[in-house]
């Protein structure tokens, strides 16, 4: 089944990288043809996770998912994840982004950004789960969101970049040790985004 497109993976080459220094961002423009966004929307077990701030429950501004090989519990933002198992749908899009990469993932974290008002706030994913320099596919689908890096240190460096249906992005190197990222909130009135990040866990 030739679902991706991606028998010709070199087509997109090494790709560019977003950062000036200190980390590699590479981004494939619509590197997945197929529009899944509906059949993940339908598929995914999404949940409302919770966190607690001054003993008030606040809902996290997105649903998310997690995904994994086995049944070790990942802790997010303070979550505790017990991951479900993937979908044939999910692991064709993982075999993709590791064919691209040339990395091996074990893990999958779905974000569902309902509307503008769904955001990820600054963060580094540096977990040290992941290990040292993490390599970090994210795949997006649906409406286009931007996406942004600040650097931890230097203040003026920052990096944004818009994340249309279909792009795949690689975070490598120093990426998580010196940058942040986040999604931010937007009233431009975007449609539903899912954001799949796929990672290797221990
Ligand atoms: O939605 C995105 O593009 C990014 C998601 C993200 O940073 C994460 O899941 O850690
Ligand atoms: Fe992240």
């Amino acid at each position: 089944m030739d679902l991706f497109n991606n028998d010709d993976v070199n087509v997109f080459g090494q790709g560019q990288n977003l950062l000036p220094f200190d980390g590699e961002v590479l981004l494939f423009p619509y590197f997945f043809k197929e529009d899944v966004f509906a059949r993940l929307v339908e598929e995914t077990p999404w949940k409302q996770d919770k966190m607690k701030i001054y003993g008030r429950e606040i809902d996290f501004p997105r649903l998310t998912a997690w995904y994994g090989e086995s049944d070790e519990v990942y802790v997010y933002s303070g979550v505790v994840n017990v991951p479900v198992r993937f979908s044939p749908l999910l692991n064709e899009i993982k075999l993709a982004a590791q064919q691209q990469s040339g990395h091996q993932f074990n893990t999958a974290l779905l974000n569902y950004y309902r509307n503008g008002n769904d955001s990820m706030g600054w963060h580094s994913d540096d977990e040290s789960e992941l290990g040292i320099n993490p390599v970090i596919a994210s795949v997006s689908f649906g409406a286009a969101r931007t996406f942004q890096f600040k650097h931890k240190r230097q203040k003026d460096a920052k990096v944004s970049v818009e994340l249309n249906n279909g792009d795949l992005l690689i975070m490598q190197g120093g990426t998580q040790h010196n940058w942040l990222h986040q999604v931010p909130k937007t009233a431009k009135k975007p449609g539903p985004r899912i954001n799949i990040t796929f990672r290797k866990i221990g």
